[in-house]
């Protein structure tokens, strides 16, 4: 669980983050969503403590980052996988290489040990045949399930998908968002996903928090985001043709 108190983040005179208040829960696909510059990456740097707010507090269980020493810090960041936007895999590194890449950083487990764990997640996503070959020999959705078992390997706690569709036709993007909803409750982890996308929100919305201009204006699940009156968010999940259409005829049919 993550808790997020009162958060504010300025840049200079600009405030971008203003007073948010928000549980994110464990064992759930927690998204968070929002038209373009709403502050959804500002915001995930503030929970990774990349940025520091000005104001606030961010509580992972029940001890504040803001209160955290050096070494808590650091501990806590091993708790974290990161799954970034397009993957960031290192090119000159085969699949398996790339897996283990932190399990050597963060541990002193022996090869064999590494071996054995980099087979498991290998396996969990699917990916038993591709340990030798290399991210540009794979295609791109095979790219995501990698940068997937990279980001559970060392079993975080807790994990940050940043648009984890981008470039993803729809159907293989569904497949990633199903994988990432199987994986956060199998292992109860604190799911945090930054998406623009509404297939996503419809999938996986387990707990979907909306941002406009730095403020929580409405939060609920993937059910709920299709009954709201809130015309923010309306206007953000009926911005795309299909999902108008759909309206009109959910309307016509009264
Ligand atoms: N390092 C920075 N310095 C100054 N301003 C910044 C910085 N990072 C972000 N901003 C500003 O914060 C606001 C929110 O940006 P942010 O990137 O969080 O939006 P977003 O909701 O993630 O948008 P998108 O969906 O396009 O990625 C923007 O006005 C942006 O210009």
């Amino acid at each position: 669980m993550i808790k997020v108190e009162n958060l504010h983040k300025s840049f200079g005179s600009e405030d971008i983050l203003k007073g948010l208040n928000v549980v994110f829960e464990k064992g759930k696909t927690n998204l968070i969503i929002g038209q373009s510059g709403s502050g959804k990456s500002v915001f995930l740097k503030c929970l990774l403590g990349l940025f520091k707010a000005e104001e606030g507090y961010i509580y992972y269980e029940d001890k504040a980052i803001q209160n955290m020493d050096e070494d808590q810090q650091r501990d806590l960041r091993e708790e974290i996988g990161m799954l970034f936007q397009g993957g960031a895999l290192f090119d000159s590194m085969t699949v398996e290489e790339n897996v283990m890449f932190p399990l050597r950083m963060f541990t002193k487990q022996r090869k064999k040990e590494m071996q054995a764990r980099v087979d498991e997640v290998l396996s969990r996503v699917q990916l038993e045949g591709a340990h030798k070959k290399y991210p540009s020999e794979i295609s791109g959705g095979m790219q995501k399930r990698v940068s997937i078992a990279r980001a559970i390997v060392n079993k975080p706690k807790y994990l940050f998908c940043d648009e984890p569709n981008s470039g993803l036709d729809p159907k293989t993007a569904t497949v990633i968002d199903n994988l990432i909803q199987e994986i956060t409750h199998e292992n109860n982890i604190t799911t945090i996903v930054v998406t623009h996308d509404m297939n996503s929100v419809m999938e996986i919305g387990e707990n979907i928090v909306f941002l406009k201009q730095g403020k929580l204006v409405w939060q609920g699940d993937s059910t709920e985001i299709f009954k709201t009156d809130n015309e923010d968010v309306t206007d953000f999940v009926y911005s795309s043709d299909l999902f108008k259409k759909i309206r009109e005829v959910q309307n016509k049919e009264g």
